[in-house]
């Protein structure tokens, strides 16, 4: 994972929980609302200590029960109406604040969808998982009660100390004292805390990385019997996890005791000051009694904020850590407009002019991916590329589609450069199949229909791929669910279903990295007789390893260490240059050594 860890202090909480206001703001009338209705809530229990030095110094002293029951009654009325309004703050906010968790998590889908490749192949999913599921939901829970309770609980604070000082400014001062040294020590232990959270909240991400490649990879964990080692990997990780977790329970409980004891500690010391002023008569009994009942109002205000600043910096380091991704630049989109797409270009298929390309982690001085490609695809022309192993091919095959960025020269399709194309027509022009075929959890003809195209255009390339009967043979046929959540199928018949989404849309230019390497040779021909005649009308480069698929090409070229070294008939080939009979002879798979 890229992105710094241990960064908290790069950003204070208040500037990192700011970021949250455009998403807040939709709703700031009803949050407004709602922490005002919480601080009159929370001001009434305040109200209640007054009554009960109406009480002491009034019916009590003069031994009327009346009175006595009256002030019961306000008392139980004061307890009712408090909470009616905190019930009422809650259905105020609950609504609104899920709405605004649902749109944040929606952007960070999309924004998702649009970062580059190359932001992928650095992330590990788990990181993005994390901060679209346990980040969110930490922030909603913040916005819900800490956000608020900062506010309402500083307001009351405020409010009872006022209260305090007004009845007795002596013992209002007393109890003043740990006010500053609970300021210093909360603004140390916050720091403190920023680091432990933001290093919980990644280490999060990492469980859930292992969590999710393990079941991904079950069949490999099974069949290599892996499942012990990847249970240690899982535990050094919810060990570490644990023990974060632990240090962020010790520094919440030094904070909270502190927070308890300080005041407590006060707190005795204005009984002692304040019965010693009964005694002498300074202080009414009533004053007494009304001052320590608010004083205890005060306490859970007071003793909550160690945990509601601990709770504001989790959110913090959730809203940073959502940042760090929404943050990352999108693809550009391209040149706005169809401008370009209704001048009519020339057939000139695809052009590699003096392409190379260079991936943005790789390490410094290694040497180019691919370096000075020139290759001209014909229109209405099917090159195979063909290659040793990690000579590039993969890479050469996304700069069409632009999944990565050439790093240097250009590319044209039918003449057009691709970097003035806008994305999106650039992707309706071009399809692609990989050799991995990635099906999603939709039924066959969702996942088919992805490539653009009709239920009649479906069914063709269906055809095509030779995936006709097993689709019909399906329990549901097109309309079977498949994919993670649906039904199980074969590396070939999930090759077929990608090559079948491929050629779904017609395209005019077509781009196959390896689309057959699961299919048995007799299958294979049928797929290829089928595409030859999808593959008349359109211009495509075929990643090919095998003599069978390389037949279908009109012409093929040789890549070799980054470069094209040959391009020419597959018998032009094989005669002129060893390197392509020696990777066309099989005995490139048998050795896996390079004749050179
Ligand atoms: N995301 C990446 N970051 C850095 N290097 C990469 C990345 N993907 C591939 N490479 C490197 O680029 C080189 C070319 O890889 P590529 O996948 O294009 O080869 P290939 O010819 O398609 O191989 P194969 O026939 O085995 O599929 C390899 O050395 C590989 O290690």
């Amino acid at each position: 994972m890229p992105e710094k860890r241990d960064s908290a202090e790069d950003r204070s909480t208040v500037r990192s929980l700011l970021r949250l206001w455009p998403y807040l703001r939709p709703v700031r009338l009803r949050w407004g609302t709602a922490a005002l209705v919480a601080v009159v809530a929370s001001c009434l229990g305040l109200v209640i200590p007054l009554v009960l030095k109406w009480i002491v110094d009034g019916p009590v002293a003069a031994r009327d029960p009346g009175g006595v029951w009256l002030g019961a009654l306000y008392v139980l009325l004061l307890g009712i109406a408090e909470a009616l309004l905190f019930g009422f703050r809650r259905w105020l906010v609950g609504r609104p604040l899920a709405s605004v968790e649902a749109a944040m998590r929606a952007d960070l889908y999309r924004h998702l969808q649009r970062l580059p490749i190359s932001f992928h192949d650095r992330w590990a999913s788990g990181q993005l998982l994390s901060r679209g599921t346990t980040d969110l939901s930490l922030l909603r829970m913040f916005l819900v009660f800490p956000l608020t309770f900062l506010f309402v609980n500083g307001v009351t604070i405020l409010v009872g100390y006022v209260v305090l000082l007004d009845q007795q400014w002596t013992l209002g001062l007393v109890l003043l004292a740990p006010v500053a040294p609970l300021v210093v020590l909360c603004t140390f232990f916050e720091k403190r805390y920023a680091v432990v959270a933001r290093r919980a909240q990644d280490q999060v991400g990492d469980l859930t990385t292992v969590v999710e490649e393990s079941v991904l990879g079950i069949r490999i964990v099974k069949g290599f019997g892996r499942h012990r080692s990847q249970a240690t990997a899982f535990r050094a990780l919810a060990g570490l996890l644990r023990g974060t977790e632990l240090d962020k329970a010790r520094l919440l409980a030094g904070i909270w005791a502190l927070i308890t004891i300080l005041p407590e500690v006060a707190v005795g010391a204005a009984l002692v000051v304040g019965t010693v002023q009964v005694a002498d008569g300074d202080l009414s009994a009533g004053t007494l009694v009304a001052f320590l009942s608010t004083t205890l109002a005060l306490r859970w205000p007071v003793e909550s904020i160690g945990f509601l600043l601990a709770m504001s910096q989790e959110a913090a380091t959730a809203t940073e850590r959502f940042f760090e991704v929404m943050d990352e630049p999108e693809e550009d989109i391209g040149p706005a407009g169809t401008a370009a797409a209704e001048a009519t270009p020339r057939a000139d298929g695809v052009r590699f002019e003096g392409v190379s390309f260079r991936y943005p982690d790789a390490p410094d001085g290694s040497p180019p991916v691919l370096d000075g490609i020139d290759l001209h695809v014909r229109a209405g022309e099917t090159l195979a590329l063909v290659g040793a192993t990690g000579s590039g091919k993969t890479t050469l095959t996304a700069l069409v589609p632009r999944l990565h960025e050439a790093t240097g020269g250009r590319i044209l399709l039918d003449g057009e450069d691709i970097t003035h194309m806008p994305r999106e027509r650039l992707r309706e022009l071009v399809s692609v199949a990989f050799e991995e075929p990635t099906l999603f959890s939709a039924s066959v003809g969702e996942n088919v229909l992805m490539g653009g195209g009709d239920a009649d255009a479906m069914t063709r390339a269906l055809a095509v791929a030779q995936a006709e009967q097993f689709v019909a043979a399906l329990p549901g046929g097109t309309a079977t669910q498949v994919g993670e959540q649906g039904l199980s199928l074969s590396g070939g018949q999930r090759q077929r279903l990608a090559l079948a989404r491929a050629v779904v849309g017609r395209p005019r230019f077509l781009v196959l990295d390896d689309p057959l390497s699961a299919l048995d040779v007799h299958t294979e021909a049928l797929v290829e007789a089928a595409l030859r005649e999808v593959l008349r009308g359109t211009t495509a480069l075929v990643v090919a390893h095998r003599p069978s698929t390389v037949l279908l090409a009109d012409r093929v070229a040789l890549l070799s260490e980054g470069r094209i070294t040959a391009v020419g008939t597959h018998h032009e080939l094989l005669r002129d240059h060893p390197e392509y009979a020696w990777l066309m002879s099989g005995d490139a798979e048998d050795r896996g050594t390079d004749p050179r």
